[in-house]
């Protein structure tokens, strides 16, 4: 069975269930009666996306961008290519943009320069995961669930190889994964 290809769960389905109902009431809070567009950054955000939203009591309008780092596997390029954009334009708008994980930092500074680029209002950034030891450009998210040390997660929305972003939690592959 997949879960038996864990080594170990960093982050458990109850500890993120409880971490989108604290982040949706704090973006509650601060966006309320703002209509903000929140953008899911596809594909790692998508369990993220539908669970926090559901946490926030106000109106907002949801968006995917689907962007895609070159270089597939555990390390990034840094090249950061748009595979499906935005329905939405993001003039005058203020966009949070929802993201599963920031690692280098890349595929975020990229997005929020687009969107400063496409004059919106704000910019914002919510991440589930932090994992600052990552980082290759200085940022830091207005808001982060938890943080994660550099080694590389899975679950959740994250993928090895396209596999493993349906565990229901964030963990990390036991080492004969990446052999075979
Ligand atoms: O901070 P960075 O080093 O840029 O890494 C973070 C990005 O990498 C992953 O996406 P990926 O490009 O693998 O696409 P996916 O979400 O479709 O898996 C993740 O979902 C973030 O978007
Ligand atoms: N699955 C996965 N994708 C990433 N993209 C950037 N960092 C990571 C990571 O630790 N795991």
């Amino acid at each position: 069975m997949m879960k038996d290809e864990i080594k170990e769960v960093l982050i458990s389905e109850q500890e993120i269930q409880d971490k989108c109902r604290e982040l949706g009431q704090r973006i509650t809070e601060e966006y309320e009666g703002r209509f903000p567009l929140v953008v899911g950054v596809l594909k790692g955000a998508m369990p993220f996306m539908a669970d926090l939203t559901k946490r926030i009591d106000t109106h907002i309008e949801m968006d995917f961008m689907d962007v895609s780092s070159y270089g597939k596997g555990l390390v990034s390029s840094g090249e950061v290519k748009i595979l499906k954009d935005l329905d939405t334009s993001v003039e005058g708008r203020d966009v949070l943009i929802l993201e599963d994980i920031i690692d280098s930092g890349l595929t975020l500074s990229y997005l929020i320069e687009l969107f400063h680029y496409r004059k919106a209002k704000s910019v914002k950034v919510v991440t589930l995961l932090d994992k600052p030891d990552g980082r290759k450009v200085d940022l830091v998210p207005d808001m982060a669930g938890f943080i994660v040390p550099d080694a590389f997660v899975v679950g959740y929305g994250l993928d090895y190889i396209e596999r493993y972003r349906n565990l229901p939690y964030i963990g990390v592959l036991k080492p004969e994964i990446y052999e075979s």
